[in-house]
């Protein structure tokens, strides 16, 4: 849906020791991918631990648009009524992908080598995205575009009737990029190629791999080149959608800064491609560890035990940026909290997430009373120590989820209250956020 509702003003305050187990809910990434392969098999797919927040919704609804039988079974449970590769029918409306970066390119690059056309919008934040990154691709396949300026959404995509395999390097470090290409040169003849010079989060090859797609990853000196053979016949599969580790974020963080804190998240996904923020947290200093590893789902996933810690800045390594590149926002909010000084470098992408990331934490964060410096690719981070940070402010989220969640975890530390203006938008990836946290004993609460 593009609209999201009235602004929800949240507030959080200091909080007593959080304890306990916090279940956050499945993988945003692989519930988007789950959905749409299944669309594109042959057969039923059977998605258990589906991430039930709006984006996903949102793609759900669009498989059903495109010709798939999308039902939901059951809480996280959905069955999906695949139309097989180049089986998707022309959209009689337009396809609203709310929030959802995700969503969008992704079904821009599944529906990109069939002879359809369909016309994507999304709320306010999705049409200020650039699309040309994912829209340029596929013109090499044959697609066409036709959106606002800037390659903004709406935009109408018409597919390619005679697809042309492609062989692509991304631009950027981009996931959703490298998606788009892959997931159109399933309904192109011959191997198409994505090389990427940052290997960035890798559930579309594992997944295609599991749907029964010949893909295969050969390291290069220019990146990882990932080889997709065209036309394969997917198959429906069951999918087991481990925890999101972008979710489990929220809650780790919280621990680690409100004092006295012990609490567990178990079944996060370790995927070395997502698992970023964790090595860096650890590198701070934070008390974390890895319990029972196992894999679930096709995915390797631990249970984190986490404890309160005193925390001291780091220069985050560049290369991994890409693992952590949602995470940052809850990172800065961690760093304000810590000893000395955190420096994010290589970070130009958040500029162009729901919101501008870099821009939104630093005037944020200076509304709390934490300096910062930041320029187009940079974000610095002065950390004032626990029981440091002033706070006693509202914040603009910017129709940003992770904005949102970010200060109202900073607001459990802070010495004042801290406001967010629109805590809506939270539901988009992490519906249960607010009781999981009250449940650990946070102090968050929404305003009139
Ligand atoms: O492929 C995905 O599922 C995602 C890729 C990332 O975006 P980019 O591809 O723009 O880096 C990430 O920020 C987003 O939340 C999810
Ligand atoms: C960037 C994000 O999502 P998307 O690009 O799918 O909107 C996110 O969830 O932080």
């Amino acid at each position: 849906m593009s609209g999201h509702g009235d602004p929800i003003r949240m507030t959080a305050r200091k909080s007593a020791a959080l304890s306990g187990v916090a279940e956050v809910p499945g993988d945003k990434s692989i519930s988007h991918r789950a959905l749409i392969l299944g669309a594109l098999s042959v057969g039923t797919t059977r998605i258990t631990g589906l991430l039930e927040g709006q984006d996903v919704l949102d793609t759900a609804k669009a498989m059903a648009a495109f010709g798939a039988g999308v039902t939901r079974e059951g809480a996280g449970a959905w069955t999906v009524e695949g139309v097989g590769v180049g089986g998707f029918a022309e959209p009689a409306d337009v396809i609203d992908c709310g929030n959802s970066g995700t969503g969008v390119r992704l079904i821009m690059g599944a529906m990109a080598t069939s002879p359809i056309t369909a016309t994507f919008t999304g709320d306010a934040s999705l049409r200020k995205r650039p699309m040309g990154r994912v829209t340029d691709p596929l013109a090499l396949f044959g697609a066409r575009a036709y959106g606002r300026a800037g390659g903004r959404l709406p935009m109408t995509v018409v597919g390619a009737a005679e697809p042309v395999p492609v062989t692509y390097a991304t631009p950027m470090a981009s996931a959703q990029v490298k998606s788009a290409v892959l997931l159109a040169g399933l309904n192109a003849p011959g191997q198409t190629v994505v090389i990427e010079k940052t290997a960035t989060r890798d559930h579309t090859e594992r997944m295609l791999r599991g749907f029964g797609a010949e893909v295969s990853v050969e390291a290069t000196p220019e990146g990882n080149r990932i080889t997709l053979t065209g036309q394969p016949e997917l198959r429906g599969q069951t999918v087991a959608v481990p925890r999101d580790p972008s979710s489990a974020a929220f809650p780790v963080c919280a621990a680690l800064i409100v004092p006295g804190s012990d609490i567990l998240v178990p079944g996060v996904s370790q995927n070395p491609t997502r698992n970023g923020l964790f090595l860096t947290l650890r590198e701070m200093g934070a008390d974390i560890t890895f319990e029972n590893e196992r894999e679930e789902g096709g995915e390797p996933v631990a249970d984190l035990r986490v404890r309160f810690s005193e925390l001291t800045g780091i220069e985050v390594p560049v290369d991994r940026a890409a693992s952590q590149i949602d995470e940052y926002p809850v990172l800065a909010a961690v760093a304000a909290c810590a000893r000395g000084t955190t420096v994010m470098r290589g970070v130009h992408e958040l500029r162009v997430k729901e919101s501008d990331r870099i821009d939104a934490m630093a005037r944020g964060l200076e509304a709390c009373g934490v300096t910062v410096e930041e320029d187009d690719d940079t974000l610095i981070v002065h950390g004032l120590g626990p029981d440091g940070v002033p706070g006693g402010a509202t914040v603009a989220t910017h129709i940003d989820h992770r904005i949102a969640m970010s200060f109202l975890v900073l607001g459990l530390a802070a010495r004042a209250p801290i406001t967010v203006d629109d805590g809506s938008p939270i539901a988009t990836s992490f519906p249960v956020f607010e009781p999981l946290m009250r449940d650990l004993g946070a102090e968050i609460v929404r305003e009139g």
